[in-house]
C-alpha cells in the first residue's frame, strides 16, 4: 500500500532532481564558458577552476620565488585570478615601465584593502588609498617636503646620525636593533623635531608596535577582504571589527599624540611646515596625523632592512667589500670619515648600493597597483579593477636585463649607470622617501665600509668559536621581507679608527633645534629661489 502510495510522490520526486541537475549543469556550463572566456582573454597563467580560480595554487610562503618560477613557464606577464580578483603580474622592468609608468593615467591606483584600508585605518593610510583626490592631497604635501631639492637639506642631520651609528659598532654589534635606531631617529627628528637617542623610546617602540601589527593584518587572509559584502553586516555580526577597532585606535591615537608633541618642538618639523601650505587645508586633522604618521613609518622600515642586506653582502662577499674599501680610501684618505660630498666622487659606491637594493629586495613582491579602466596590452585585456604587481624579486631575478641574477655583481651597475632597477616602485606611486633613503644608503654604507671590516659572526659550539651560519637565501616572508637574523662582526680596521669614530661624533652638532633651524633657513632659500 505504501509501495502505492509513494510511486507517484517519487515519480514527483525524480522530475524535481532531475530539473534540478540539468539547472545545475546549465549553470556550471554558462558560470564555467564565462570563466574560461575571461580567463582567454588575460595573459597566459594557469587555468584555474570556475569560481574559485587559482585560490589553491599560490603557496603562502614567499609567494615571489613562485611568481619568479612562474614568469619562466608563462612568460614576462602572466595572470593569475583569485575568486573574484584578476591579479596580473609584471616580470620585467620594461613591460612594469610600459604600464605602470607610461599608463600611469589608469595604473596608479591600490587594489582594495578592506581589512587594513578600511575597517583598521578608516582611509587614512597613505600607501593603500586609492589614486584620487585624498590621495593627491597627501602627496601634494609629502612631495613639497620630500622633493630631491629638501631631501638634500636633510644631510647635516644624516650626517649626525650615521656619525652615531658608526661610533656605536664599537661597542654593540646588534645591527639589527642600530640600524632601526638609526633609521627612526632621522625620520622622527625631521617628522616631529625630535631625536630618538637610544631606540628604547615611546616612539620607537609605538611604531614597531604599529608596523608589526600591520605586517600581520596584511598577510592575514580576512573574510571581508573576499567578501567585501560582509562589511555592511550589522557590527555585531563582524567578528574582524573587534580587532580592526583595537589596532585602529592605537594607531589613531599614537600618530595624533606624537603629533601633538611636534607642535611646540622649536625648530623645523614635517608637522609645522605642513601647516604652512595651503594644500593642508583640504584634508581633516585626523588626515594630516596619517600624512606625517605613515611617512614615519615608511622611512624607519625599509632603509633598515636594506642596511640589513648590506651587511649581508658585506658578509658574504669581501671580495666586493675590498673593491668599495679601496675606491673610498682613496677619495678620503685614512685620517677622517667620508663626507657627502665624498660619496658624490664615488661611482663604486653608487653601483655597489644600487645592487644592493637589486640584489635582494625588501619589498620582494611589490606593492600593488590596480588600474582603473579596462586596457589592453599585447593582445591580451587587462580588465578595470585588477591588481597589477610590478614583482621587484622577479624583476630582478630577469636574466636578460642582468646576468647571473643571483650574484652580487655591483659592476653591472658601473658598465651602465642607467641601469634601472625596481626597489622603489613604479610610476605615481613610485617611494616619494626614495632621495633620503639613498643618501642614509651612500653615508653609511661608506663610513662603515671605511671604519669596519664587516666579517661573519660567531657562535660558541662545545666549547669552540666557530663561523655562524650566515643564509643567501634566508628571508623572512610577508610584506617587508629583511633577512632573517644572523650574527656579523664589525672589527675596526685600524688602531686610530676608535678615537676617530669617537672624536668625530663628539664634535658634531649635537642640538637638534640647531640643525632643524639651519635645514628651516636653507629650505626658506630655497623657497625663495622657486
Ligand atoms: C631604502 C629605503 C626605501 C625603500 C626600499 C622604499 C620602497 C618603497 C616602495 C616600493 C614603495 C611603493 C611604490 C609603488 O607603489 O610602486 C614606497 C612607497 C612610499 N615610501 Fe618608500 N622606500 C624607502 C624609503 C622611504 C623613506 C625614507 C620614506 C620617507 C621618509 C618613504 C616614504 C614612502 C611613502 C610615503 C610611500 C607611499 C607612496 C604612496 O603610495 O602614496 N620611503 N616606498
Amino acid at each position: 500500500m505504501d509501495i502505492l502510495l509513494n510511486k507517484p510522490m517519487l515519480a514527483s520526486a525524480a522530475r524535481v532532481a532531475g530539473t534540478l541537475l540539468a539547472a545545475f549543469t546549465l549553470t556550471a556550463a554558462i558560470v564555467s564558458y564565462r570563466y574560461y572566456a575571461f580567463r582567454r582573454r588575460l595573459p597566459p597563467g594557469p587555468a584555474g577552476l570556475p569560481l574559485l580560480g587559482n585560490l589553491l595554487e599560490m603557496p603562502k610562503s614567499h609567494p615571489w620565488l613562485a611568481q619568479t618560477e612562474m614568469h619562466a613557464k608563462y612568460g614576462p606577464i602572466f595572470s593569475m585570478v583569485f575568486g573574484q580578483s584578476t591579479v596580473i603580474f609584471l616580470g620585467t622592468y620594461d613591460i612594469a615601465r610600459e604600464l605602470l609608468e607610461k599608463r600611469s593615467n589608469i595604473y596608479s591606483s591600490r587594489p582594495r584593502s578592506v581589512m587594513v584600508g578600511e575597517c583598521i585605518s578608516d582611509g587614512n593610510r597613505s600607501l593603500i588609498l586609492p589614486y584620487g583626490e585624498q590621495w593627491r592631497g597627501y602627496r601634494r604635501l609629502q612631495g613639497a617636503f620630500l622633493s630631491p631639492r629638501m631631501s638634500n637639506t636633510y644631510r647635516e642631520l644624516q650626517d649626525l646620525e650615521s656619525k652615531q651609528l658608526v661610533a656605536e659598532f664599537l661597542e654593540h654589534d646588534d645591527f639589527f636593533k642600530r640600524f632601526h635606531r638609526y633609521s627612526s631617529s632621522l625620520t622622527f627628528a625631521l617628522a616631529y623635531g625630535k631625536r630618538m637617542l637610544t631606540g628604547l623610546e615611546h616612539e620607537v617602540k609605538g611604531v614597531e608596535r604599529i608596523m608589526d601589527n600591520l605586517n600581520k593584518a596584511f598577510i592575514t587572509n580576512w573574510i571581508v577582504d573576499s567578501l567585501p559584502f560582509l562589511n555592511h553586516l550589522p557590527t555585531f555580526l563582524k567578528p574582524w571589527m573587534k580587532i580592526a577597532k583595537e589596532l585602529g585606535d592605537e594607531e589613531r591615537e599614537f600618530f595624533n599624540e606624537i603629533r601633538n608633541g611636534a607642535g611646540a618642538r622649536p625648530g623645523y618639523n614635517w608637522c609645522k611646515d605642513i601647516l604652512t601650505m595651503k594644500e593642508h587645508k583640504a584634508l581633516t586633522d585626523t588626515q594630516l596625523s596619517y600624512v606625517i604618521g605613515n611617512t614615519y613609518e615608511a622611512g624607519a622600515d625599509t632603509t633598515t632592512m636594506t642596511l640589513q642586506v648590506f651587511t649581508l653582502a658585506a658578509v658574504l662577499h669581501p671580495e666586493k667589500i675590498a673593491i668599495l674599501k679601496e675606491e673610498i680610501e682613496r677619495v678620503v684618505g685614512r685620517t677622517r670619515l667620508p663626507t657627502f660630498n665624498d660619496t658624490e666622487k664615488m661611482p663604486y659606491l653608487a653601483a655597489f648600493v644600487k645592487e644592493v637594493h637589486r640584489w635582494r629586495p625588501v619589498l620582494p613582491g611589490g606593492v600593488p597597483h590596480a588600474v582603473t579602466a579596462d586596457d589592453e596590452y599585447m593582445g591580451y585585456h587587462i580588465p578595470k579593477g585588477a591588481t597589477i604587481v610590478g614583482g621587484h624579486w622577479a624583476i630582478s631575478m630577469d636574466k636578460e636585463m642582468y646576468p647571473d641574477p643571483d650574484k652580487f655583481e655591483p659592476e653591472r651597475f658601473l658598465k651602465d649607470p642607467d641601469l634601472p632597477y625596481s626597489q622603489f616602485g613604479f610610476g605615481r606611486r613610485k617611494c616619494i622617501g626614495q632621495y633620503i633613503g639613498n643618501n642614509s644608503m651612500l653615508i653609511n654604507v661608506s663610513r662603515l665600509v671605511w671604519a669596519y671590516d664587516i666579517r661573519r659572526g660567531w657562535d660558541v659550539i662545545d666549547g669552540k668559536k666557530v663561523e655562524a651560519h650566515v643564509g643567501r637565501h634566508d628571508f623572512v616572508s610577508g610584506f617587508n621581507s629583511p633577512p632573517l637574523p644572523f650574527k656579523a662582526a664589525f672589527i675596526p680596521r685600524a688602531p686610530e679608527v676608535p678615537e676617530i669614530l669617537r672624536r668625530e661624533f663628539a664634535e658634531a652638532e649635537q642640538s637638534t633645534q640647531a640643525i632643524l633651524e639651519r635645514i628651516e633657513a636653507a629650505q626658506q632659500i630655497l623657497k625663495q629661489g622657486n
